[in-house]
């Protein structure tokens, strides 16, 4: 049998918020270990410092650009989605005969009829919420048992969050508390039931946690020393344990590569119910490093040796590492991902040399905001976002605008990771600093010349009656749609 993938996904999780990174108050002692006994990376990056650009990265292995999932994110009344025609990991294991199964949440589109939902995009199942747990009021529903009331007021003006089983809808609005124990269980259910049928299986674990409002059950509530955000990401780390666990129990744990990893950099701007980038510069919504850098853990008893790689990757090389892994075709269409086997497996050089950093809203006029070349970054624009906002780096906030850099700032992320110190001013300049500033100028152009943008999906904007509706006939919409 191929080995079976479980891919576990962190939303709004910063560079410096596990304990295994460096957190001085998280508890997260099963994603520790997972670290300690698998390949801890310290140079992994998302696609974009946004969710729904980073998820379709992470799926097709191809930049947002090219899906056309951008600029920002989905909402719950979006046209668009990832477009059918888009080839996901699902779809490219489920031709190998894997069961696929997808948890959390989605960010990708929902459309008429729940068409572009997972279900869709191959995957058997899917039990989860269709876009962020903030996109639906939350002012009245407890985040924290028995009576903690969710922290300010979410997105109002649109449905309730509605909890999805496939096409249908649950719970509208979903009860936070309950929420991971039922994924948890649908979860272990669904690795026990391909255990039984000798099914290989991907499972794609998307965790709200933690994003905003941070919510948890019972059991996490008041249990961190880091707060609210904290008990969250008890509750996030908790489950990685019971999924862990679902492995070992069914004899699986010596054929499953377990791949951990995050959407983009923490929203600062919610203070200490935000997350932490550590010592990396900003965070969510903007191309420094804080935005796009992201904890990452692969984890393989037997095959993957513990340690630490400085080997730059990101999650467009996902879909390319595990069709090796499963030993099926890539997608026949630009793919802009590597095969990390090298790096996995033998403790080679990663493939990928490079990275380039897009904003939430890309451009074909300016391309990328930033490229990574060794150890070298370059910023040719760089932006604050509302995000980001609250840290004493003015950079970092919303009201920063847009600016261009020639010559661009250039940074050596071995020396200097927090980007504080720019190697074109400040004194003389030396021949291979020159080199590697003409170099990587040519490789923007030429990256920038080849990228073919997709239609905006985003761009199609929202339609009120697109939006989830456990009760399609009732009216005042959207307050309506409220099932009990
Ligand atoms: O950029 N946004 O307008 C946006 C809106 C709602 C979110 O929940 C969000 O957060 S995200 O979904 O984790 O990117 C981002
Ligand atoms: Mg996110």
């Amino acid at each position: 049998n191929p080995p079976n993938i479980l891919l576990i996904f962190a939303d709004d999780l910063g560079f410096g918020d596990l304990g295994s990174y460096g957190h001085p108050t998280s508890a997260t002692p099963n994603l520790d270990k997972m670290a300690a006994r698998g390949l801890r990376f310290t140079d992994f990056y998302a696609s974009c410092p946004l969710c729904s650009p980073s998820r379709a990265a992470l799926l097709t292995g191809r930049y947002q650009t090219r899906s056309g999932v951008y600029p920002g994110v989905f909402y719950p009344g979006s046209r668009g989605g990832l477009p059918l025609s888009e080839v996901t990991i699902a779809e490219v294991l489920k031709a190998r005969g894997y069961a696929t199964a997808m948890v959390g949440k989605w960010h990708l589109g929902l459309g008429a009829n729940g068409s572009f939902l997972p279900i869709h995009q191959g995957f058997d199942h899917f039990l989860g919420v269709p876009y962020s747990h903030d996109q639906g009021p939350c002012q009245n529903l407890t985040c924290f048992p028995p009576d903690t009331k969710c922290f300010g007021t979410c997105d109002q003006g649109v449905v309730p969050v509605p909890l999805l089983l496939n096409q249908s809808i649950l719970q509208q609005p979903l009860a936070f508390p309950q929420l991971v124990p039922l994924y948890n269980k649908f979860s272990r259910d669904f690795i026990a039931d391909c255990a039984r049928r000798d099914r290989p299986f991907f499972l794609y674990y998307a965790s709200h946690h933690t994003h905003y409002p941070q919510f948890g059950s019972q059991e996490y509530v008041g249990q961190s020393l880091r707060g609210p955000f904290g008990d969250a990401l008890m509750e996030f780390d908790g489950s990685v344990g019971l999924l862990l666990q679902a492995l070992q129990e069914n004899g699986l744990e010596g054929n499953t590569l377990v791949f951990f990893t995050a959407d983009n950099g923490p929203e600062t701007m919610r203070m200490a119910r935000g997350g932490s980038s550590g010592l990396l510069k900003c965070g969510k919504g903007t191309t420094y490093e804080g935005g796009m850098r992201e904890p990452a853990v692969a984890y393989w008893p037997g095959r993957i040796s513990p340690g630490v790689t400085h080997e730059m990757a990101s999650t467009l090389d996902v879909l390319p590492t595990l069709a090796a892994l499963a030993k099926v075709p890539l997608p026949t269409v630009p793919l802009d991902g590597y095969d990390l086997s090298p790096v996995l497996f033998g403790g080679g050089k990663s493939p990928r040399q490079m990275m380039f950093y897009y904003p939430p809203s890309p451009s074909e006029l300016l391309g990328v905001f930033a490229v990574r070349y060794g150890k070298h970054k370059a910023h040719f624009f760089t932006q604050g976002a509302f995000h980001s906002g609250t840290t004493p780096d003015p950079d970092c906030h919303g009201l920063t605008p847009l600016t261009p850099h020639e010559p661009p700032l250039l940074f050596d992320l071995e020396t200097d990771p927090a980007e504080n110190y720019n190697l074109l001013q400040g004194g003389a300049v030396g021949l291979e600093v020159l080199w590697v500033l003409k170099e990587i100028k040519l490789q923007k152009a030429l990256f920038d010349q080849r990228m073919e943008f997709g239609e905006s999906q985003i761009g199609k904007g929202t339609d009120l009656a697109l939006q989830p509706c456990c009760a399609p006939h009732c009216t005042p919409k959207p307050s309506c749609c409220h099932c009990s």
